[in-house]
């Protein structure tokens, strides 16, 4: 098979992890290690081997099941950090050093000469012991322009294979991610990865402007899970490329709601409902307008078909259904009422919808009805 346009490099289990108050056990991250290669994640992260034993046994788990994605581990521009890589078994790593004025001043007290020479002596290590390495920018968002070109050549001239462009804190919007990250895919040959966070809300569409901008890769996390206010999410990116761009990197979408699930139980944090993709109302229609328009044309009110991402769709009766949908549920169940009972239907839903706070189930709404006493109901 012709390799996908764009690759993601889901990083689930190293950026995703760090989101404060988030552990995984090994046996989390090798299900989750599994179930990207199963989806067809084309690499993954598998995390930072300097962390010490627990987090060392876990990569080298994922390590030993040969999975078909390809594997790399995070590290510091620090040799013990590359050793504590390769004693778990990989042929990968990322070497990550900061490119901003503030982190350079505050990490290396402002000596960039030393940054520099830290990541030489580190990448070194790591091609030495023929390990496949890419670089990474730190903060390159908020790096001077060119001090990052050249250490971006730098890092090309030291035998890096890819450059990680890092919107660390999240700053950019989709327009200067394109205009920086088009700058430096022209003034390198290496391939140019993009890593953004989601401050502003904009991880994603940054992710987007950066693969428009000519990156190879985009570092991903299932549900947007990440750092602070999280990173681009994997389903987010990949349905966006297969949607509104027309490429599809092979990933199997429908098992992305399943993987969600996986992550979200895993990692604790849940899904907020209206989250795109895999929240659980991306594919329920409760307005009266909507729903009236969905139950004869999904089209009307949907991107792309529930079943593309492992959803049904659900047409759900609340405070603000209008009479289809209502009569339509009821019709299922055998009962047929006139317009005048319809809207005393109405009515008793939308009180018990606010009194609920939520939207009825069908039993619910079948009780409704069955205490108005309508004479026309047949069951
Ligand atoms: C933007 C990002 O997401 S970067 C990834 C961040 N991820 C994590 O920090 C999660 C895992 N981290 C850890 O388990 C630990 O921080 C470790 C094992 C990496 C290091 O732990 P410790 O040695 O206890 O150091 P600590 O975390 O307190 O401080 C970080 C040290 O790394 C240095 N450092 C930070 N970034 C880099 C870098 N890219 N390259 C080299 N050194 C670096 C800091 O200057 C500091 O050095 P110092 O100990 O000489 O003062
Ligand atoms: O990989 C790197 O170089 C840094 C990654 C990162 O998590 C970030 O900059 O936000």
């Amino acid at each position: 098979m012709n390799q996908p346009p764009v690759l993601i490099n889901d990083t689930t289990l190293r950026d995703g992890e760090q989101a404060a108050g988030v552990a995984f056990n090994l046996q989390e991250k090798v299900a989750i290690a599994k179930f990207l290669d199963a989806v067809g994640v084309h690499e993954i992260e598998v995390g930072i081997p300097a962390m010490g034993e627990e987090e060392t046994l876990a990569i080298k788990a994922i390590a030993d099941l040969n999975l078909q994605a390809k594997l790399l581990a995070w590290n510091r521009a620090v040799i013990s950090d590359i050793q504590a890589s390769i004693a778990c078994g990989l042929k990968r790593v990322h070497i990550c050093i900061p490119v901003s004025g503030v982190q350079i001043s505050t990490k290396f007290q402002g000596q960039w000469r030393i940054t520099l020479q830290q990541l030489r002596d580190s990448v070194n290590f790591a091609l030495d012991n023929g390990l496949w390495v890419s670089v990474g920018g730190e903060d390159a968002s908020r790096a001077d322009k060119n001090f990052l070109l050249d250490v971006a050549t730098f890092a090309q001239e030291l035998g890096a294979s890819r450059f990680r462009f890092c919107d660390t804190v999240g700053i950019l919007d989709p327009f200067a991610t394109y205009h920086r990250v088009k700058k430096l895919v022209e003034s390198i040959s290496i391939p140019v990865e993009i890593h953004t966070h989601n401050d502003f809300g904009l991880a994603t569409a940054n992710a987007l402007a950066g693969i428009e901008a000519g990156c190879l890769t985009a570092n991903t996390t299932v549900n947007g899970l990440g750092e602070r206010a999280g990173n681009a999410a994997l389903e987010e990116v990949v349905m966006a490329l297969k949607r509104i761009y027309g490429l599809d990197v092979g990933i199997d979408t429908t098992k992305l709601l399943d993987l969600s699930r996986l992550v979200a139980d895993a990692s604790r944090c849940s899904v907020p409902p209206w989250k795109a993709i895999v929240g659980e109302n991306t594919f329920a229609h409760e307005s009266g307008i909507h729903a009236h328009s969905v139950l004869q044309n999904p089209a009307t009110y949907e991107p792309f078909s529930p079943e593309e991402v492992g959803w049904e769709r659900r047409v759900v009766v609340g405070k603000h259904s209008g009479r289809h949908a209502v009569t339509q549920m009821l019709e299922k169940h055998g009962i047929k009422l006139n317009s005048e009972e319809t809207k005393s239907v109405l009515d008793a839903v939308r009180q018990e919808s606010v009194k609920k706070k939520r939207s009825l189930t069908t039993k619910e709404v079948l009780d409704l009805v069955q205490n108005g006493r309508y004479s026309h109901a047949i069951r």
